[in-house]
Parts: structure tokens; C-alpha cells; sequence
């Protein structure tokens, strides 16, 4: 298309000017401007439509048309003014309703304005008239030409300005990403360090020896006793293996040693090196889960120095760093898959076993002075097991850290090399000591352990079948009406509920003399149970206990364990510790740029939700193109048609954002992991999470549709590019936040679906083309067009196309006022706008505030 904007009128040509014929622009009230058209015989016509009310919507519509109509244009403004000596008008009044001030201007002014009067005075007026290409030359011969005439030319300058704008914007976007992805590769892989030598360790890092001590720990949950009174000593240098059958507290008595929020009640006492717990050692103990929390995409190398740029302490160099890495590669000897990628089920990457040393390396980079690993054998074969386990205690023994680790069922070659063993059923100590003294004490208690057998084979059958046999007894005991008929039901319910564990009979021990003693009972009493307990009281220096809680109970009237038990609260940091800490974590920034290049690579690495988002949104800009392909702003299809494209495309747009509710689930377990182990803040995680999810899939996609249905459709120029493209971006970064907050707060990936989808259903609902809110008769409900972001971005949408726009043939003309009447308002793009600003503000504020109180961990 080109278009003519001189005073040649080539056919007819189409403008809009500003009347200044005083008694109409005194009836217009401000709405001055009249859509005119004038043809190459001099004959002008020219409407307006005065548009009144605000709920209920009047227009009166004044048409007038002209002969020998003139043309002036002044030089030095470029307006055209236009006359039109004899104007024949006429009036529609009160369409849809009354207005008097028409009626009385038709009495008073139209006869002397059309007739008699001095006619009608246009000035400032744009007029224009656009044609196919081909038609100038065709016109040059002199014939008529079958122009499809326009309002608006598709290209201005503006446009050129905007989307040259967009490509600076695209391209930074992608030499950003460019930039995060390779921007610190060369500390990640192990070819940058292949200059430096395993072994020196950053003197920042000299090992601490911890000696770990732990009195009388019980747990409760909803008045189920899960630990009963555990005690133990984890030196320095040694490991200390946990034991015992499924569901005896292993998993549980490690959480606490490590600090780990608990939504139940704990008590009892930890110590290090002598002194109560404080709640800055949390910072000090690494551990591992019992599965692995990996990122797949990275290498090995990528993964440890994530761990070190994050959690080493800020002084620390990038040399320093990565040479702590170094140092841990050597020692868990995966030096030679430095650079492999982790993997998963679908991509094979490294085995079952090197997983597990990562996992170890990740903890094991900060140097911590205690490391807790819960099963750090399972699943793998013996050689692996066993040369994780010959890895744990060298570690154990050259930085003197204390090491506990849960163990399942550990083969006879792991179990000879334990250290320590602390061996739990049902939550009681079975034994506790050194591994040496395994044997003997089973043998003292009639129970030897076979010399053929795998001793701990035989001790988790001992206990399991232990248990077995004791619950037995107490169903015969019941059945032989041993029991009081009113003490039968509370001993059955605790059989139920499972809790009752060997050895509960020995609470009461009156009530039942002849109950048979728990393998905790005979424990209690041993010589090895007052030994370990001499221990415990050697490892504490003579410091006040801390805060007893009166409330708490004894928990068994044994004396191993008479004590009371306390709450376990550590102490809260002093001054001097939080100044210390502060200062040895790496900076916001430092956090959020290392958080976000690991989301920017993980996305580069598989890059097919950002490419399936991209491509979706191209074909869907383009089928929409196609299917409404140069529309005219003609009749009463101009509307339809336009109304259609943008609402077609808002519920893309709000469909499609449904990605990030799953895309949050699968990284949920990794994110609790690693916040709780104090990799990152939530702010920080938030930012990056923002900008790593926002800009490639909810700015970018829709920007692309926007743009490929702008040109083909024919869409308006200029600003009202921009603002399209805006409001789409901002419709869909709503829809992905309102989406992220569903999959933080719903609890099956399932339901937070559904429930997305409902909430988005309901949101479209309350969109101005589906319901006339100012029709409603229950004012409630008027107020809830306030609540959808999609009303706020629909009405934009189609304000910003059709406002103002003159539409041909058809009976109300005017764009703004076919929009009044259909409950839109006009006026409101930029309020509009703006409140799209504030939904994705408020919805991002939301979102951080779920995170923070709604994604912990509470084990
Ligand atoms: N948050 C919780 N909610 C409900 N029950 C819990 C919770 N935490 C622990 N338990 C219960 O406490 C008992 C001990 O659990 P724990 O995970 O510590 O056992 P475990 O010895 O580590 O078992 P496994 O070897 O099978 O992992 C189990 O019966 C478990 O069901």
C-alpha cells in the first residue's frame, strides 16, 4: 500500500478535522473532531457523532454534505483548512435516548449552519488516502481506480523506530543470554584449571575437629513418640553409622542432628566440642540427602562449582574457589568425569554411584565441620558402596569432621569399617558404641551374632523379628483376658497406631510384671549403655543446660535415662556471629547472577520448552494472520473480526503460561534442598527465577505473535504497536505468575492444573465482551470487573485498535462509540495500562511471599 497525504484527491480521500464553525464545536462539547471525506468532484461529506451518557450510551449523529467544498493549505503549519459554503446537514437525535441540547440545536442552529448561515469551517484537517501499489500508475493514465481506501497507513516511521527498538531489545536479550551461558564456563570446566594443583587447600579452609554429642533427643508428633531419650557421641575423624529397620527414627534422628526444621516437638541436648548447640553450626554441617538433588544439564565440575561460588565465603578469590573444587575432585575421585553431565533417566550421564559422590562433593566444598548423610549407600552396588564409605572415612579422618550417616543394610565390609554404630528400633537405642563392641554385647545378651553371617544382616533380622514377637505376645496377652476390660481398649489403640514399641510395657511397669523385656530395656541396663552415657557427660563442658522446659517429660524412669528432657531450641546467634556470617555470604548480586546462569544453561541445555513456546506462539501470530489477513475497518465485521483476534489470542497467551506451574513442581524438591542447605536466599532464587522464566517465555513468545499478526492482519501503527505488544507481554507474565503462586500452593501437579485452568476460566469470565458489567443489577458484581487482569488487558486491546477509528459502513461510525456501547471505555488505555503494571507487581509480590512462607522445608 502507499498513501497520499497532499491535497489531490485521487478518487475520494478520507480525513478527520477540527470543526470550527462555532455552533457546532459549542455543541460538541469538546469532541471537535469530524470524520470527513471529500471526493476529486469537490463534494465533502462529513459526521459526527456526540456520544453522551456514562452507563446508558446516547449518540446523535449530525451528517452534513457539501458542494464546491475548498481546500487551503498553509505552507508554513501544513493544516488544511476546509470550507464547504453550502452545507446541506441533518440530525439524528436521542439514539437510544434523550438529549435535549440536540434537539435544541437542531431547532436553533442546524438551518442556519446547513442553509443560510455561513456554512461549516473545518480546520486542521488529516487526510489521507491510501492505495495498492499498482493503482498510481493505473491512476496516471486517468482512469478511475478501485482503491481499497483506509484510514491508516500499516507502515509509519514510528513503526520503523519501534521495531528497530524490539530488535535492539531481542538482540540484547540474547547476548545476554549468551553472555550468562558462557560467562563464567571458564571456571566451570576442568581444562581452565588444569594448571593448578590438587592438595593446597585455601587457608581460609583448614579443617575444624568437631566432636558431636547428643543427649536424651526425643521427637514427638501429634503425641506419637517417634525417638524416646537417644544419646551418642560422634567424634572427630570417625563415622558414625545410624541403624536400625524401616520406620525405627533414623531418618528422623538425623534431620535433627542436622538441624533441619521439624513441624514436630524435640527435645533433649546437642553439643559441639562441649558447647550447646548454636543456631550459627546449621551453617557448618553439610548434608546429603537421600536422593540425589542434582541438575541434570551441568557437568560435574558445574555442579561443585555452583556449591563453591555460592556457599564459600566471599573473601574467598574465584582461584580459591575453584581450587577447593579441585581439591574435592581428587578426593572423591571423579576427576576424570569432571566435565560429564549428570543426567537422568532419559539422558544417561554418570552412574549411580559417582551421583552419589557429587552429592557429597556438593556438601563437601564448604568444608563442613559435621557431615550428615542420610543412606548414602543405597541403591548401590557393594564396589561402589564400599569405596564411598572408604572415601567417607579418609575424608573423615584428614579433616577431622564428624561424620554421621544413616545406613540400611550395609554389606560385612562397610559394617567392619564403621566406627561407631548407634542401633535404633522403634525409636529406642538397641545399642550404642563403638563397632568393636557390637559382638560382645549380643553375645552377653544371649543374642551372638553367627561368625558365618553378615552381623548387620542378623541385627535388622534380630530386631525386626524382635518386634514381631513382642506385639504378638501382647495380642495373646489381650485375647487371654490378662488385661482389664477398660485397659484393653488403649493398649489395642497404641497397637494400631504402631507405637507400640518394644519395651513400652516397661512405662508402667506394675501394670505388667510379666511383660517380656525389649532389647531397649536390656540395652538400658548394660555396662555399654552407662559407657556411652559417660561419653555424652566427658564431651560436655560444665555449662548450664540449656533452657529446661518444665512442660517436658521423663521420658522412661530408667536410669540411662533419667534425666528430663528439654526442649531443643539452639542458641540464638550473638552479634559477633551474625556480623561474621554476614560477612562470609557472597553478595545478593553474586547470588543472582549465579542462580540465573544456571537457569539460563539449564534452559540453553535443553532448550525445548523455549522453543516449543517460541514456535507456538510464530504459528498461532501466523494462523491468525491468515485467517483474518488485511481486515478492513468495514461494517460491522471491523469490530467482530478484531474483537475475535485479540480475544483468540489473550486465551493462548493465558493457556499457554500454564508451563510454569509444572515447570516450578519439578524444580520445587531441588529448590527446598538447596535453600535449606543455605545455598541461597529467596529473594535471590525469586529474582533469577523472574528473569529466567519471564524474558524467554512470557516476553519473547508473545512479543513474536504480536508481531507477526500485527503486520499480517493489518493491524494500527505506530504507538498502538507498542501498546498491543505491551499488553499482550503483560497479560501473559500475569497469567505465568498467577500460575507459579497455583504450583506453589497446591500439592499434586494434577490439582494445581485444574485449578489454574478454573482460576483462568473464571478471570476470562470477567471480561467485558462476556458480560456488560454496567447492565449487572447486583452492585457486587460490578465491582468485580476490577478483579480480572484479563478485563484490564482485553479493553486495552481493543481500545487501542479501534478508538477513535472511523469505520465505513456502518450506522454508528464512530469506533469510541461502538466500544461505548458494548461497556468498554475508551478513554481508559492508559489506565488500563497501567493497571496491567500493578496486577503483575502485586502478582510478583504474591508469588515471593508464597515462596517465603508457603515452599519450606519442614520434614
Ligand atoms: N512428618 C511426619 N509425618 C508422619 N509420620 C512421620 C513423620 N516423620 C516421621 N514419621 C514417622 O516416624 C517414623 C520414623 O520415620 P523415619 O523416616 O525416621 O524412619 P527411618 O528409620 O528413617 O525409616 P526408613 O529406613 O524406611 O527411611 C515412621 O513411622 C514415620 O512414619
Amino acid at each position: 500500500m502507499s498513501c497520499e497525504r497532499s491535497l489531490e484527491v485521487i478518487e475520494k480521500t478520507h480525513g478527520v478535522c477540527r470543526v470550527t464553525t462555532q455552533a457546532v464545536s459549542n455543541f460538541l462539547q469538546g469532541q471537535a473532531f469530524v470524520t470527513a471525506q471529500i471526493t476529486a468532484a469537490g463534494a465533502m461529506h462529513f459526521e459526527f457523532v456526540k456520544v453522551t451518557g456514562e452507563r446508558d450510551v446516547y449518540a446523535s449523529m449530525f451528517r452534513c454534505s457539501g458542494v464546491g467544498c475548498t481546500q487551503v493549505k498553509d505552507p508554513k503549519t501544513n493544516k488544511i483548512q476546509t470550507s464547504c459554503p453550502a452545507a446541506q446537514c441533518n440530525m439524528t437525535c436521542e439514539v437510544g435516548g434523550p438529549d435535549e441540547s440536540c434537539t435544541e440545536f437542531v431547532s436553533s442552529q442546524i438551518a442556519q449552519v446547513g442553509t443560510k448561515g455561513p456554512g461549516v469551517e473545518l480546520d486542521d484537517c488529516h487526510f489521507g488516502e491510501c492505495a495498492p501499489a499498482g493503482a498510481r500508475a493505473h491512476v496516471a493514465e486517468g482512469s478511475v481506480a478501485d482503491f481499497a481506501l483506509r484510514n491508516e497507513s500499516i507502515f509509519q516511521e514510528s513503526t520503523y523506530i519501534l521495531a528497530g527498538f524490539y530488535g535492539v531489545l531481542v538482540l540484547v536479550v540474547i547476548c545476554l543470554a549468551l553472555a550468562l551461558y558462557y560467562g563464567l564456563s571458564e571456571y566451570y570446566s576442568l581444562k581452565s584449571c588444569e594448571h593448578m594443583v590438587a592438595g593446597l587447600a585455601p587457608a581460609h579452609l583448614e579443617p575444624v575437629p568437631t566432636v558431636l554429642t547428643f543427649d536424651q533427643v526425643g521427637y514427638t508428633l501429634k503425641d506419637r513418640t517417634i525417638l524416646k531419650g537417644i544419646s551418642g557421641v560422634a567424634p572427630a575423624g570417625e563415622i558414625l553409622a545410624i541403624m536400625g529397620p524401616s520406620g525405627s527414627g533414623k531418618s528422623t534422628l538425623l534431620d535433627i542432628l542436622s538441624m533441619k526444621a521439624k513441624s514436630g516437638r524435640v527435645s533433649g541436648q546437642i553439643f559441639v566440642n562441649g558447647q550447646p548447640l548454636k543456631a550459627s553450626f546449621k551453617q557448618n554441617i553439610g548434608f546429603v540427602a537421600q536422593h540425589d538433588m542434582l541438575l541434570p544439564t551441568l557437568t560435574v565440575m558445574e555442579s561443585l562449582m555452583f556449591s563453591g561460588l555460592l556457599r564459600l565465603p566471599q573473601r574467598l578469590t574465584m582461584a580459591e574457589k575453584t581450587q577447593q573444587v579441585l581439591n574435592v575432585l581428587h578426593e572423591l575421585q571423579l576427576v576424570h568425569i569432571a566435565d560429564s553431565k549428570i543426567g537422568n533417566e532419559v539422558k544417561r550421564g554418570i552412574s549411580g554411584g559417582e551421583k552419589r559422590r557429587v552429592s557429597v562433593g556438593m556438601e563437601l566444598v564448604t568444608s563442613p565441620h559435621a557431615l550428615m548423610l542420610d543412606e548414602p549407600t543405597s541403591g548401590l552396588d557393594s564396589y561402589n558402596a564400599d569405596l564411598l564409605v572408604q572415601i567417607l572415612m579418609d575424608l573423615a579422618q584428614a579433616r577431622k569432621t564428624a561424620v554421621v550417616m544413616v545406613i540400611h543394610q550395609p554389606s560385612a565390609t562397610i559394617f567392619a569399617k564403621i566406627d561407631r554404630l548407634l542401633l535404633v528400633c522403634k525409636g529406642e537405642t538397641v545399642f550404642s558404641g563403638s563397632g568393636h563392641d557390637v559382638q560382645p554385647y549380643f553375645a552377653s545378651i544371649d543374642q551372638p551374632i553367627p561368625p558365618a553371617c553378615n552381623a548387620a544382616d542378623y541385627l535388622i533380622d534380630l530386631l525386626f523379628t524382635h518386634n514381631m514377637k513382642k506385639e504378638e505376645d501382647l495380642r495373646l496377652t489381650l485375647e487371654a483376658g490378662r488385661v482389664a476390660k477398660e485397659e484393653r481398649g488403649s493398649v489395642a489403640s497404641k497397637l494400631e497406631e504402631g507405637a507400640m514399641a518394644p519395651g513400652a510395657g516397661a512405662d508402667n511397669p506394675e501394670e505388667d510384671d510379666d511383660a517380656p523385656r525389649s532389647l531397649a530395656d536390656v540395652f538400658a541396663e548394660s555396662p555399654y549403655a552407662s559407657q556411652t552415657q559417660r561419653e555424652v557427660e566427658a564431651q560436655r563442658e560444665p555449662v548450664p543446660p540449656l533452657r529446661q522446659d518444665s512442660s517436658s517429660s521423663t521420658p522412661r524412669s530408667r536410669p540411662f535415662l533419667l534425666k528430663k528432657a528439654s526442649s531443643l531450641r539452639p542458641l540464638p546467634p550473638t552479634q559477633e556471629e551474625v556480623k561474621v556470617e554476614k560477612e562470609a555470604r557472597v553478595s545478593w548480586l553474586l547470588e543472582v547472577s549465579v542462580v540465573s546462569q544456571r537457569m539460563f544453561k539449564d534452559m540453553l541445555r535443553k532448550p525445548t520448552l523455549v522453543v516449543t513456546h517460541l514456535m507456538a506462539c510464530v504459528y498461532f501470530g501466523c494462523l491468525l494472520g491468515l485467517l483474518y489477513f488485511q481486515i478492513e475497518m468495514d461494517g460491522i465485521a471491523a469490530i467482530q473480526n478484531r474483537m475475535g483476534i485479540f480475544m483468540l489470542e489473550s486465551l493462548f497467551l493465558a493457556f499457554t503460561s500454564v508451563s510454569a506451574l509444572p515447570l516450578f513442581w519439578l524444580e520445587r524438591p531441588l529448590y527446598i534442598h538447596e535453600r535449606s542447605n543455605r545455598y541461597y536466599g529467596t529473594l535471590s532464587y525469586f529474582v533469577a527465577k523472574v528473569f529466567s522464566d519471564l524474558i524467554p517465555l512470557r516476553v519473547l513468545p508473545p512479543f513474536l505473535m504480536s508481531l507477526t499478526s500485527h503486520y499480517l492482519v493489518g493491524l494500527r501503527g505506530g504507538m498502538h504497536f507498542f501498546t498491543y505488544s505491551l499488553v499482550l507481554v503483560l497479560m501473559t507474565s500475569i497469567a505465568a505468575t498467577l500460575n507459579l503462586i497455583i504450583g506453589m500452593l497446591t500439592r499434586s501437579i494434577m490439582s494445581g492444573i485444574l485449578i489454574a485452568t478454573i482460576c483462568m476460566i473464571h478471570l476470562i469470565l470477567l471480561t467485558t465482551i462476556f458480560v456488560n458489567f454496567d447492565t449487572m443489577k447486583v452492585a457486587f458484581f460490578r465491582g468485580l470487573r476490577y478483579v480480572s487482569f484479563f478485563n484490564y488487558g482485553y479493553e486495552a486491546l481493543v481500545v487501542n485498535e479501534l478508538a477513535g477509528q472511523h469505520i465505513t459502513n456502518f450506522n454508528i461510525p464512530e469506533g469510541t462509540v461502538v466500544l461505548r456501547s458494548l461497556g468498554f471505555h475508551p478513554d481508559f488505555l492508559y489506565f488500563n495500562t497501567f493497571m496491567l503494571f500493578a496486577y503483575l507487581m502485586a502478582a510478583l509480590g504474591t508469588a515471593y511471599l508464597v515462596l517465603c512462607f508457603c515452599v519450606k522445608e519442614r520434614r
